[in-house]
């Protein structure tokens, strides 16, 4: 579906309540359906990434109902689940892939998990190898989807240095560990978020971390809970680079999550001399609280791959912020944006130049030399199927006062379905 894009000059006003986070949505499901008993999760993210997760557990017996906020699912535990009729879809979702591949690495069934063509060029070998050392069985041909999972009984306890900082092959892994025949040791590059460690600790279940190494145990018995599902930093950090560019804005969004390992982006907002306070916070199975951000002029900043994991999903905000930024920002260690839903350090630059940006593509990261005045340099521009980069452009337009056509704008569905609903809302 191709988009005619809102343009400027306008700013943002007003107060936006942001949908759920993903990543705690898709591991709600997951926790419920591993755990004995009932658990209800509300403000949960009906986008197609969670709803694949969904579909997936669904089709392998577990009785998941919702309303229009929140999903109740009856907890089979490990051993309860059934063989599935036909492959598990994954659609768009690489944390649906990597994360199930471990939960269901022994199961007494074969399965087959398939994907759309974007999921299907990305790397799960990540997760397939250190699984596989473990007893899993698969079929898979490079390393990428359509994966065979076989029937498989034992796997055994794994003492693991994951060489790619992933919280999706930490947490496929810490599913896996669960169900291994002793104590696995995983230890990560770099801290990634850790909504896994925190879910599993608040299902009644355990594991121990010293530094960057987590001891899991198996067999733990997990309980059915109740959560509310915490406002999803990545898509609030539309509105706060929204906010923060468009002059004469100033927005709150209430009850966001500010886990420190997915504040990174608040972080370098605030070193770019940006405006965001935090009004009031609340500890809970994760942390919240509410953000308010008025327009700032930015500065260049650089970033590097220690900063990297907690500001991963925002990275192309980052360089839209840097746009329009006073200097240069420089950022790299970023190679892991090379393999999500798109090449995004290609896609980025591709798209911001059509808007008249100064970036250098890196390897790693991008050199963005600013500000330069958004303008159209071509109207067409492009998701390729992306939602975060579909709705950082749609941002972008708005800093721009001509027309732009945005084609395959639907991507956002994949983790906003509101996004350009809410978006217009807040424009004044
Ligand atoms: O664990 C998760 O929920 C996620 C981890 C990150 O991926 P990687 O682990 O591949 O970096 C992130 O980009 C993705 O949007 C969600
Ligand atoms: C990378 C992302 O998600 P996933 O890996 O789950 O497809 C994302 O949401 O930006």
């Amino acid at each position: 579906m191709d988009k005619t894009l809102q343009t400027g000059p306008v700013q943002l006003q007003g107060t936006c309540l942001v949908p759920g986070d993903k990543s705690i949505s898709h591991r709600a499901i997951m926790f419920g359906a591993m755990a004995k008993g009932q658990t209800t999760a509300k403000h949960f993210l009906f986008s197609e990434d969670c709803l694949h997760t969904i579909g997936a557990f669904k089709a392998l017996g577990v009785n998941i109902q919702t309303t229009t906020d929140s999903v109740t699912i009856d907890g089979v535990g490990l051993d309860g689940l059934k063989p599935p009729k036909g492959p598990l879809d994954m659609g768009n979702s690489g944390t649906s892939t990597r994360l199930l591949l471990g939960l269901l690495s022994r199961q007494a069934f074969d399965m087959d998990f398939i994907g759309d063509a974007s999921l299907s060029k990305r790397p799960m070998g990540r997760v397939l190898d250190p699984l596989a050392s473990m007893g899993a069985k698969f079929t898979a041909t490079a390393g990428h989807l359509p994966v065979q999972v076989a029937a498989n009984a034992h796997l055994k306890p794994l003492d693991y240095h994951i060489p790619v900082a992933s919280a999706q092959v930490k947490s496929a892994l810490i599913f896996a560990a669960l169900q291994a025949d002793g104590v696995s040791h995983l230890t990560e590059k770099l801290a990634t978020r850790d909504h896994t460690e925190r879910m599993l600790r608040y299902f009644g279940g355990d594991l121990t971390t010293a530094g960057l190494t987590l001891t899991v145990t198996p067999k733990q018995h997990l309980t059915g809970q109740d959560l509310t599902v915490p406002g999803d930093p990545s898509s609030a950090a539309f509105f706060i680079t929204a906010a923060t560019l468009l002059a004469g804005s100033d927005v709150l969004l209430p009850n966001v999550g500010l886990n420190t390992t997915r504040i990174g982006f608040l972080n370098i907002i605030g070193q770019m001399n940006g405006a965001i306070s935090v009004e009031k916070m609340t500890e809970g199975f994760e942390p919240t609280g509410d953000l308010r951000v008025k327009h700032a002029q930015l500065t260049g900043v650089t970033i590097t791959k220690e900063a990297i994991p907690a500001v991963i999903d925002e990275l192309p905000l980052v360089a839209l912020c840097a746009t329009q930024a006073q200097g240069v920002t420089t950022i790299s260690g970023a190679e892991e944006l090379r393999v999500k839903e798109t090449d995004r350090i290609s896609t980025i630059t591709q798209e911001l130049r059509k808007m008249g940006a100064n970036i250098e593509e890196k390897p790693d990261g991008m050199i963005i030399t600013g500000p330069t005045p958004l303008h159209a340099v071509d109207t067409n521009l492009d998701s390729h199927g992306d939602h975060r980069i579909a709705m950082m452009l749609m941002v972008a337009a708005l800093l721009s006062q001509d027309h732009f056509k945005l084609q395959n704008a639907d991507a956002v569905n994949v983790s906003y379905p509101k996004f350009y609903e809410d978006l217009l809302a807040l424009i004044y």
